[in-house]
């Protein structure tokens, strides 16, 4: 699969559709050489023509024999295409199997930093790039190089001159590729820039459309996007201009014809000085002009192949990534009290820590809060706790067991996250719900709706619990989403809950009931909460003030206020945010 290039490395670590593949290109390579063999046949056979209307015994044969093998080497193309097209299929399954489970084994922050776009990208677009690749490729490849080849041979078996004659265009068609591909490297680079610039705009050009409108009508909107459109037309415009004439003159001597006219000229000298037979003359005929005509559609397939190898190159640097280690002996947490010892933190490639010297102790049934300002580290620290990211220095235990020993399923088999964005899954609300606990009784789900006040959502839906939720619940609005996601938090009953940001869109009402929610049907788990609103941690029994990365405090919220330090200052603000706030309102 070498002659694939870098796609052909992923087609090599697939050893069933190597297999296959390899396959195709020996039936493609034997279609061409079949195709070659029927159309000398047929020369052969038709070349009494010339002499007169009748066909000695001998040309049938050979008639029946071109026809034969023009059958065979048809049935061999059919052959290899099927193969290719059913091997890329697997191709693209064993990839996308291959990506997903991967994904699933890395640290969940590398996952988290990819962002769901280019991933799915790479899933979808980049594996499929590779399937039309490799399924038009292979055997094209081997019919282009052994049809060409096997036709020159024949050629040069039987009438040498003639087989020059054949290439004698072929180093002008070579020239101009040459020049044409020249300024290939940058030209293809600005190329792929504007096209993906156009891809972008494309995206912010719908996503942003409400956005955009209420500025200026979308004026602006349509402007930005414009701007890359000429951009665009101009990468291909200059593109185009630098390659105009080689491709122009390519155009000429690259097709069939010039070649054909040479040989018919070359022919009718050597023929009338008697250096060649009438058969040698219609076999160059039919056979000489097949070397250049394979030239521009490898030319094409060299193209094909090169935007593959980038999108192979993506693949690649996925399943690249090292996964999160998984200890040899895993150890299972005895209890829920969780513990962070002197853990520091550098995201990678960033030289600053973003976290240094943290230490917290949390007992089961600590409601913990973690306030600072922004960039402090709060839901660093957050993402550490489930091994988003494995700390730098120091160690984090949860039940007795450091969590880099724990095997990562049971890991977060003890952990229920909830972010700012709620993450819903295509399905009914109820599917929704029970995600983490498809086994939890209908009166536990029906105890945490009513809590949660997820029931006052569902008792407006006519279709109630099995109402079907769009893909990411654009149908809720983003406090009922978020409701819904803390609904399910609490019923997957994981000891320890982890919210960052998690209650942001509610009104004050259901913010109050989430978090008597959490007292009454959460009393022996950890809750570790990020908020930005401090009316929400007053109640804490511990908060954690973050400041450049470190605890600066940590304490009860009375305790916080004594000591008039970072968190008195924070309070403050946000006491004064709040009187603004309500003062505006009034106002309006
Ligand atoms: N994926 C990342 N890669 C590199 N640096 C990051 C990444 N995420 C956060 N940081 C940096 O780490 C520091 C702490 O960020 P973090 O998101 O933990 O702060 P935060 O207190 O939660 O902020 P906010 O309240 O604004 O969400 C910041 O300096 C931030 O720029």
């Amino acid at each position: 699969m070498k002659l694939l290039g870098q796609p052909g490395r992923l087609v090599a670590s697939v050893p069933k559709v190597a297999r296959s593949l390899n396959l195709a290109l020996s039936f493609g390579s034997m279609a061409g050489l079949f195709n070659v063999s029927g159309i000398a046949l047929l020369a052969w056979a038709v070349a009494p023509l010339l002499q007169g209307p009748m066909l000695p015994s001998s040309s049938l044969i050979a008639l029946c024999g071109s026809v034969l093998t023009l059958v065979l080497a048809f049935w061999l193309r059919l052959q290899a295409e099927t193969r290719a097209h059913e091997a890329s299929y697997q191709l693209e399954e064993a990839l996308r199997e291959r990506l997903v489970e991967h994904l699933s084994r890395l640290p969940l922050g590398v996952v988290q930093g990819w962002g769901s776009g280019r991933l799915r990208k790479i899933i979808q677009d980049d594996v499929k790039a590779l399937h039309v690749a490799v399924a038009d490729a292979v055997p094209f490849i081997g019919a282009s190089l052994s049809q060409p080849l096997a036709a020159l041979l024949v050629l040069a078996l039987v009438q040498w001159r003639l087989a020059l004659v054949a290439l004698l265009l072929l180093p002008v068609s070579l020239v101009c590729m040459a020049l044409m591909a020249r300024e290939n490297p940058q030209q293809r680079r600005r190329y792929n820039e504007a096209s993906e610039a156009v891809n972008a705009g494309v995206i912010e050009l719908v996503q942003g459309m409400a956005v955009m409108r209420t500025f200026d009508n979308g004026a602006a909107g349509w402007q930005r996007f414009n701007a890359r459109l000429q951009q665009f037309t101009s990468a291909v415009e200059s593109w185009m201009a630098g390659s105009k004439v080689p491709w122009k003159i390519n155009r000429l001597v690259g097709a069939a014809l010039p070649t054909a006219v040479v040989l018919m000229i070359a022919g009718f000298v050597l023929y009338h000085a008697g250096q060649i037979t009438l058969v040698q003359w219609l076999l160059a005929l039919m056979l000489g002009t097949l070397p250049i005509k394979a030239l521009e559609p490898l030319v094409h397939l060299a193209n094909y192949l090169n935007d593959a190898s980038a999108a192979s190159g993506r693949i690649e640097d996925v399943l690249m990534q090292p996964v999160l280690p998984e200890p040899q002996q895993p150890q299972q947490p005895q209890g829920h009290a969780l513990s962070l010892n002197n853990i520091s933190f550098h995201y990678p490639g960033q030289t600053q820590p973003a976290l240094s010297n943290v230490s917290l102790t949390l007992a089961p049934g600590t409601r913990c809060a973690i306030v600072g300002a922004s960039g402090s580290g709060k839901s660093t620290l957050a993402r550490l706790i489930p091994r988003f990211y494995d700390v730098t220095e120091g160690s984090i235990h949860l039940g007795g067991c450091d969590i880099r020993q724990m095997h990562s399923d049971v890991l977060l088999k003890q952990m229920a996250l909830v972010l700012q964005e709620p993450f819903l899954i295509g399905g009914t609300l109820e599917e929704n719900l029970r995600l983490a606990a498809p086994e939890a009784s209908e009166e536990a789900l029906q105890h945490i709706m009513a809590a949660t006040g997820v029931s006052e959502i569902v008792s407006v839906l006519p279709l109630g619990l099995n109402t079907p939720i769009s893909e990411r619940g654009s149908s809720l609005s983003g406090g009922q989403r978020q409701r819904v996601t803390l609904a399910r938090a609490l019923l997957s009953n994981a000891p320890v809950l982890v919210m960052d940001e998690a209650t942001s869109y509610l009104d004050a009402h259901n913010e109050q009931r989430i978090q008597q929610a959490l007292a009454q049907l959460a009393p022996d788990r950890i809750v570790i909460t990020i908020a930005h609103r401090l009316s929400t941690v007053v109640d804490a029994d511990v908060i954690v003030v973050m400041h450049q990365g470190r605890v600066a405090e940590q304490g009860r919220h009375h305790d916080l206020l004594n000591q008039n330090g970072h968190y008195a200052r924070l309070w403050q603000h946000y006491q004064l945010a709040s009187q603004w706030t309500l003062q505006r309102e009034e106002q309006v």
